[in-house]
């Protein structure tokens, strides 16, 4: 079914859910249902599994939340208090900022639950890796007796796996980004989490971008789900796949002048909070490094204009939790979240009004949920791709076949300037301050190549367009790694060893005294090495010489021998005939014809063929 519905009171729902929980949305501020709300809560609550499609921002979390409750309230209704080792609910998150962010939207809920009610307390648990151990959370949960668990997929299926974990009780399993929870990454956990739980569950699968085909419906166990999809209309009343207030521009810029486009448009477009996508971990933690100190140094902004936040599934799950939180709740200057496709799906910090991404990912599905993390629930928020000139343009037509229009952004930028020169001399000095920066850079480098290489799209994304020197200069690398896709650079273009900019590596050192210790170590044992090689190639070639005298000298005195033991044969042989043609006149061809056989004999073997008898000839 695809929703029509447009806003639709609470108290109009055509499942009558708690009257405590339509007060605490009108509290909330939630006046009226979003249409997935709408359509989703009545269909959940009661008996339907349900595939939920809906755009980015438009309430997905409320629509499986109140079912939750209305289950668990049904369940004490009818069978009492849970038992324990139970529970009833399980939504399945890819990550565990979504997680933590469920756990809060229940928890905003359930400070308006009033106590003196059928159920005197909904609890959650968290339960996700890298915060205590399984042992610690089984334990927690058998003191705390919560009713609903919230977890990414590894922590969860150990979680089940305890023995004093009963799974008899669950009435309902959500998987929140449900495709890409039953992807090839996180598939066969998933169902085996499912498997955990009793068969005649409801199952609801929720994201912006969910086919219902199915494979996927048979992977979550599903019975005749219902299909539930929400998506906006532009001006021209066309359905789009992006939500209405959510503007996506494509900025058309050379390999080289990404880094210094984003500065500027960070110090220059005005917005509250950006999150800025890079396409791996070290790359997070590279240009976190460089920006940070461009931002030091820079003269033309004020002190605290910016403030950068880096996150990315590298660091440990406490870290990545506080500094999502930090940047949520950062006020003031302008926020900048550095980020990978671990912030790409769910995440909703209300205040967020600018993405931009240096490079499209690789799944174009991934696209909208990067730029979806603006423009949520009504507000105006804008997003930015950069495409390299040339081939790369030809993403904008592809995403349009998807239902998404990116329009050329006008926002104009000047290389020449004074601000972006300043830019461009300040990433030299930083990368020349320290050669850790260089090995970080080139390591961030390699790994942006491969992830280049696992575009789904390949034939926009092609690793012999790609532009390998104007990315090395991107990320300030003075020199190119050596690498097997440098094979796509022309001859022509290829700069000599390498080198892009005019830097003596002998003296390019380490700040950390122990690294550039070992450094010159090596340095003084590789000079060593060539001049030790030199000379011996030196002595190799003195030798050669001789050598070649030598030989030709031999070559002399063997032609000459040779010359004297052919003479002696002839000699033997006319010798031969002349005394056998004494004997017999007749006899005067055979000698003739026995010369010849000796000939041939002799040029067969000068042929290199093998001899035989003279009756072979
Ligand atoms: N009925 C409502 N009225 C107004 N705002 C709402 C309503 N329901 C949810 N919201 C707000 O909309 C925002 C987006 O909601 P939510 O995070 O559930 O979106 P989503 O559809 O899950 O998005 P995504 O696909 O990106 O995960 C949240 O800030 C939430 O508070």
């Amino acid at each position: 079914m695809t929703s029509t519905k447009s806003s639709l009171e609470w108290e109009q729902l055509s499942y009558n859910i708690q009257p405590w929980l339509v007060e605490t949305m009108h509290s909330l501020g939630y006046s009226s249902m979003t249409p997935v709300q709408a359509s989703t809560i009545p269909l959940l609550s009661q008996n339907k599994d349900v595939v939920v499609e809906a755009v980015t921002g438009s309430g997905k979390t409320l629509a499986f939340v109140i079912p939750i409750l209305e289950k668990l309230y049904r369940f004490y209704k009818e069978d009492g208090p849970l038992k324990k080792g139970h529970f009833v609910g399980m939504i399945i998150s890819p990550t565990r900022e979504l997680a933590s962010q469920i756990q809060s939207v229940f928890e905003n809920i359930l400070k308006f639950k009033p106590e003196d009610d059928i159920i005197p307390e909904v609890k959650t648990q968290l339960l996700v890796g890298s915060i205590g151990t399984v042992r610690d959370d089984v334990q927690n949960f058998l003191q705390r007796k919560p009713q609903v668990l919230i977890g990414t997929p590894g922590r969860l299926l150990d979680f089940l796996g305890a023995q004093s974990i009963r799974c008899g009780s669950c009435e309902i399993a959500i998987l929140d980004e449900a495709d890409k929870l039953l992807d090839i990454s996180f598939e066969k956990i998933v169902t085996d989490i499912l498997r955990h739980l009793p068969k005649q569950r409801r199952t609801g699968l929720f994201s912006a971008t969910i086919s219902s085909a199915g494979n996927t419906i048979f992977k979550a166990g599903m019975t005749n789900p219902v299909k539930v999809t929400v998506k906006s209309m532009n001006s021209q009343y066309q359905q789009i796949s992006t939500p209405t207030n959510l503007g996506i521009s494509y900025i058309p810029v050379k390999a080289h002048l990404k880094l210094q486009f984003l500065f500027d448009m960070l110090a220059n477009y005005q917005f509250k909070k950006a999150i800025v996508y890079f396409p791996t971990c070290i790359s997070v933690t590279y240009f976190y490094g460089l920006l940070q100190h461009i931002l030091k140094e820079n003269e033309d902004l004020q002190e605290g204009e910016l403030t950068f936040y880096s996150l990315h599934g590298k660091l440990k799950a406490g870290p990545r939790l506080k500094t999502l939180s930090n940047f949520t709740n950062s006020t003031g200057t302008k926020s900048i979240l550095l980020t990978t496709d671990v912030a790409a799906r769910g995440i909703d910090v209300p205040e967020v009004d600018l993405v931009i991404q240096l490079d499209p990912p690789t799944d174009p599905d991934v696209f909208l949920h990067r730029c979806g993390r603006t423009g949520r629930a009504n507000k105006v928020g804008k997003a930015f791709v950069m495409l390299s000139v040339g081939r790369e343009l030809d993403y904008i037509d592809f995403m349009a076949v998807r239902g998404v229009t990116l329009d050329e952004s006008s926002y104009s930028f000047d290389e020449d300037s004074k601000f972006s020169r300043r830019f461009v001399k300040g990433v030299k000095k930083w990368i020349m301050a320290d050669r850790a920066r260089y090995d970080r850079g080139v390591r961030s480098y390699v790994a942006f190549v491969r992830y280049y290489s696992m575009h789904s799209a390949a034939s926009i994304f092609r690793m012999e367009s790609l532009d390998y020197i104007g990315t090395a200069r991107m990320y300030g690398l003075p020199r190119l790694p050596k690498m097997p896709e440098m094979r796509y650079i022309s001859q022509a273009d290829l700069p000599e060893n390498g080198f892009i900019e005019d830097v003596n590596f002998d003296e390019y050192s380490y700040r950390d005294p122990q690294l550039e210790e070992v450094r010159l170590k090596e340095l003084k044992t590789e000079v060593e090495k060539k001049k030790r090689k030199e000379q011996s190639e030196k002595k190799k070639a003195q030798q050669h010489k001789n050598d070649a005298w030598s030989s030709k000298l031999d070559t002399k005195e063997v032609k000459q021998e040779r010359r004297e033991k052919a003479k002696r044969r002839r000699e033997a042989v006319d010798k031969i005939i002349a005394e056998n043609a004494l004997d017999s006149s007749d006899e005067e061809q055979n000698a003739v014809d026995w010369k010849d056989v000796v000939k041939a004999s002799k040029k067969r073997k000068n042929q290199g063929v093998i001899e035989g008898s003279f009756d072979d000839l």
